[in-house]
């Protein structure tokens, strides 16, 4: 059955059309402003009056054909220069235009020789200019349900607190987007089972909810051995690591990695944990290091350990980790997460690997060894996103670096359009108290804002007494953060990005990063959710890269690209089969989110369609719409 969006026929109008437009908009936009509309000057700074009319007269959909076409140049060049015009006209250049003539629903431009805007008409000729602008002014309501929805995703990891089907569920409806296996622990048998749950999860629950499989590598990580009970490790006792195995006594027990005894030497401090004990090395034999302690605890099973300042020489592939990677091939996961990446080699030999397997597997490194800050462009460049991993990060570097690394790596992969996930002690006291602390709340807040796609939860879901709650503190920080964020009508940002933009060359991709801020801009202008139909996913990407203040709700009609989707900031990815008929896509598209209570009736849209593979025609089309939802 067809439904679910207004029927509607589309007119070519001239520019008189566009002017009739924009004085209803602007009076009721001025309408909902603080600014009084009483001067030109006021009316000229109104910044939504400002976009409408940008968008209106640069023809805002660009139609792409398969060649670049001259005239698509043009059609932008002559943008740029009509936007000194765009000051408000005089009186006599605007004459008021009957309100049935309206409807900036359809904004398209073609930039063959017919550069022209199709503005659609409701056929019951209702969606007046004035309805618009009132629903974009009274239309709290949707901006509320829009937002309300948290962008920033949630990673979990699963261990013991976690790894029943009850809790992978449950977890799942508390807000969990990615689940995390740490190959550190647990065997294959183990992992297998978490993948399987979470498989089902995904295979029922059709409706947006999607959780993504993450599998993190051990890496080349010195760990000491396993221990029947902890040890108690007092200030100034003398303690001591051996290469040999199977050592578990009261002052020495065993490290997994022979050459720990070339690699560490005397005066270097060894943390335990990322940090929780220490100890200062004072000797060394042929298989033993002899230390002292300096900062005490309970030394438990298999704990990590670093030396202040110094990466181990182990490669960043190790024999294990190649194992648990044909296991991750074997059972088509989502993402790697690579420990301890020192360069981007080991991440093209990895992704060399996965196209030879033919595995469409995403790599993201964890930053976490003191070698890899010099190298952080070119890994986070051959990859496709990162991991702050301050655990590690934090032991390998002094731990006043770690915020500011924090930023310097997000900032690094949002210019690259990488997704980045803010990793490690998060809500570390949830751990074994079922409230967070109010510097954990900021911890979470600062990750938020400083733009990070993903935020991650370790011990707290993996071993913890409170996972279910982590997750919700989580989200709801994330959410209550993100709502003093994405406010339209306070982004001036978001206006300032196309002017950058138009100073590059235009390339497919620089008209894709155009087209994708502009419809970002288009959508937070008018208060839509975005929907955007994706067969690569790269148009989702984009979008998710200039933050729109609404969901963006990504229709695929490939399961990898719904899966990966899911750690990618205000996505949520939905698998659909795509009709030969745009039309019927878009039908369908609208009545599952009506479904799923996504939207609602009288809701406006912003259908967003382009792309080299695009479901609207042959050749490759940017196309952006707004319409109304109804049932
Ligand atoms: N699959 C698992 N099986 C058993 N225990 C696990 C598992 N995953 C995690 N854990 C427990 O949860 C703790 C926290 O998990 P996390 O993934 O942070 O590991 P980690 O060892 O602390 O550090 P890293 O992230 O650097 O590998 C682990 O130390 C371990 O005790
Ligand atoms: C996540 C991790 O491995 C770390 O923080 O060290």
């Amino acid at each position: 059955m067809r439904r679910a969006v207004e029927p509607r026929k589309r007119i070519s109008v001239g520019p008189t059309c566009r002017v009739s437009f924009l004085p209803a908009y602007k009076d009721r936009a001025h309408a909902a402003s603080p600014v009084p509309p009483n001067t030109k000057e006021k009316r000229r700074e109104n910044p939504r009056l400002l976009l409408l009319r940008l968008l209106a007269q640069q023809h805002l959909s660009l139609h792409r054909t398969p060649m670049a076409a001259p005239a698509e140049i043009g059609g932008f060049a002559a943008a740029r220069m009509a936007a000194p015009a765009l000051r408000p006209a005089p009186p006599a250049a605007a004459p008021p235009q009957p309100r049935r003539a309206v409807a900036a629903r359809s904004l398209r431009t073609s930039t063959s020789e017919r550069v022209a805007a199709d503005l659609a008409l409701g056929t019951n000729g209702s969606l007046s200019a004035q309805s618009i602008a009132e629903n974009t002014a009274d239309n709290t309501s949707q901006v509320v349900s829009a937002n309300s929805r948290r962008k920033s995703k949630i990673v979990c990891t699963i261990g013991p607190s976690t790894n029943t089907r009850e809790m992978i569920w449950k977890l799942a409806e508390a807000g969990m987007n990615v689940a995390r296996m740490n190959m550190s622990h647990g065997d294959h048998q183990s992992h297998q089972k978490v993948i399987d749950l979470v498989k089902e999860y995904n295979a029922k629950n059709t409706d947006g909810n999607v959780i993504a499989i993450m599998l993190d590598t051990k890496g080349p990580e010195v760990r000491s051995g396993d221990v029947p009970e902890p040890i108690m490790l007092e200030e100034g006792q003398e303690f001591n690591f051996t290469i040999r195995r199977g050592v578990s006594t009261k002052d020495t027990v065993s490290v997994n990695y022979d050459d720990f005894i070339n690699d560490v030497e005397v005066g270097d401090i060894l943390l335990v944990d990322g940090g929780m004990m220490s100890l200062a090395v004072k000797s060394k034999t042929a298989d033993t290091v002899k230390c002292e302690v300096v900062d005490g605890g309970e030394l438990k099973s298999r704990r990590h350990l670093n030396v202040r300042g110094k990466s181990a020489t182990l490669p960043s592939i190790t024999e294990k980790d190649w194992e648990d990677i044909k296991f991750g091939v074997e059972n088509g996961v989502d993402f790697y997460a690579v420990s301890f990446v020192k360069d981007a080699k080991v991440i093209h030999e990895l992704k060399d690997y996965l196209k030879s397997a033919n595995a469409d597997i995403h790599v993201i490194p964890k930053i976490e060894s003191a070698d890899s800050i010099p190298n952080l462009q070119s890994i986070i460049a051959a990859s496709d996103g990162a991991m702050v991993a301050r655990g590690d990060l934090g032991a390998e570097l002094p731990i006043e670096e770690v915020p500011l690394l924090q930023e310097e790596i997000v900032r690094t992969c949002r210019s690259m359009q990488k997704p980045v996930i803010v990793a490690t002690n998060m809500l570390e006291s949830m751990i074994d108290h079922p409230t967070p602390t109010r510097a954990e709340v900021s911890d979470i807040a600062i990750a938020v804002r400083e733009g990070s796609d993903a935020i991650m939860l370790s011990g707290e879901t993996a071993h913890g007494k409170f996972p279910l709650k982590a997750v919700k503190v989580m989200h709801t920080v994330a959410q209550r953060t993100e709502s003093s964020l994405y406010n339209p009508t306070t982004s001036p940002s978001l206006v300032a990005r196309p002017q950058a933009l138009l100073n590059e060359d235009f390339s497919q991709s620089q008209l894709s990063k155009m087209f994708g801020s502009h419809a970002t801009m288009m959508a937070n202008t008018l208060c839509t959710p975005i929907i955007v139909f994706t067969r690569t996913g790269s148009m989702a990407v984009l979008l998710s890269h200039y933050r729109p203040s609404s969901t963006i709700f990504a229709f695929t009609n490939e399961e990898r690209v719904k899966q990966r989707l899911a750690l990618y900031q205000g996505v949520v990815p939905i698998y659909m089969k795509f009709s030969d008929d745009a039309e019927e896509t878009f039908s369908r598209a609208i009545s599952s989110l009506l479904s799923a209570q996504f939207v609602k009736e009288g809701d406006y849209v912003t259908l967003v369609q382009s792309g080299v593979k695009s479901i609207w025609r042959e050749e490759s089309t940017h196309h952006i719409q707004v319409r109304k939802v109804q049932c």
